[in-house]
């Protein structure tokens, strides 16, 4: 399912004295398949643009389209839950939804308010929580007993439970150690690649973007001021300096490492593993020199 933002503006409590313009001229289109980073400094627009992604927010001006579905300042609400069934968003601190007595009825709550039946419903809890890598105890636990790790994983079954098409992640991994951290992203890869799912994180986190996207959005003052692999997003440094951001660590070292050996590597070092394959070709050719 693609997504493509036209022109897209909006205002927050628009025609009030409290009116406040959060995206303008928003152009951008989200192949479906892929895996897309939002990037960009704090309060660039990538939340407002999000809620965009699933019909939570209509464009105050242009269009957004979402499959089938087009999505304008006057579409009717009524048109948009089909949208947000196939649309799934963790939000970010996800677990602080969590509302049921145990895990599997939370897990269950989407699906079954999408018309899933109760057995279906209950069948897609317990083979998410194995997925998940969670102990198969806690389907009858109460969600706020568990550990923040667990909370989350719990949460972000809830929305995989009713199998959107679309899984749009607000920085999943806010407030997770670096392990859950890793481990967490590592799962979203997994789904991406073997569901075919299309993934869209919003982050701040320029290592996740380079390590796991193949598309980068930048917003900057809220608009999209770049769209483009991330090869090309993070060739340009100055242009990123100017809307506050900086380069993944792995292209920082490449690039200090290029100086000490006075030339350019085969490769972009956009993940540390590429770096460590690129240093480990320089040192052979030392070395058998
Ligand atoms: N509910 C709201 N009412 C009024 N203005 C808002 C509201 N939410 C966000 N804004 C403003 O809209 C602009 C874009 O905010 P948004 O939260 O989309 O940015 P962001 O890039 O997601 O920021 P962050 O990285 O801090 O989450 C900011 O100027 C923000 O202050």
């Amino acid at each position: 399912m693609d997504i493509t933002l036209q022109q897209v503006g909006y205002l927050y409590a628009k025609n009030s004295p409290f009116e406040k313009r959060a995206l303008h001229e928003v152009d951008a289109t989200i192949h479906s398949g892929s895996y897309t980073a939002i990037i960009g400094h704090t309060g660039s627009g990538k939340s407002t643009l999000l809620m965009h992604l699933n019909g939570l927010l209509k464009p105050s001006e242009g269009i957004v389209k979402i499959g089938d579905a087009t999505i304008t300042a006057g579409t009717k609400a009524k048109g948009l839950k089909e949208v947000r069934r196939h649309v799934g968003i963790v939000f970010q601190f996800p677990e602080h939804q969590l509302f049921e007595e145990t895990v599997e009825k939370d897990i269950m709550f989407g699906p079954m308010n999408f018309g899933v039946d109760k057995e279906e419903a209950r069948r897609r809890a317990h083979e998410l929580i194995e997925q998940l890598g969670l102990p198969k105890e806690i389907a009858e636990q109460s969600p706020f007993e568990l550990s923040g790790g667990q909370m989350r994983r719990v949460a972000i079954a809830g929305v995989l439970a009713f199998k959107p098409s679309v899984l749009v992640l607000d920085e999943p991994t806010a407030g997770l150690d670096p392990k859950g951290r890793r481990e967490i992203m590592d799962l979203f890869q997994v789904l991406h690649e073997r569901e075919n799912l299309t993934t869209i994180l919003v982050t701040h986190s320029m290592e996740d973007a380079a390590r796991y996207a193949d598309n980068i959005i930048v917003m900057h003052d809220g608009t999209s001021v770049m769209n483009g692999t991330p090869e090309e997003i993070f060739s340009d440094e100055e242009r990123l300096a100017t809307y506050r951001l900086g380069l993944p660590r792995a292209v920082k070292f490449q690039r200090d490492f290029e100086k000490l050996i006075g030339r350019s590597l085969s490769k972009m070092a956009l993940t540390e593993e590429i770096l460590a394959e690129e240093i480990a070709k320089v040192a052979s050719e030392v070395g058998g020199r």
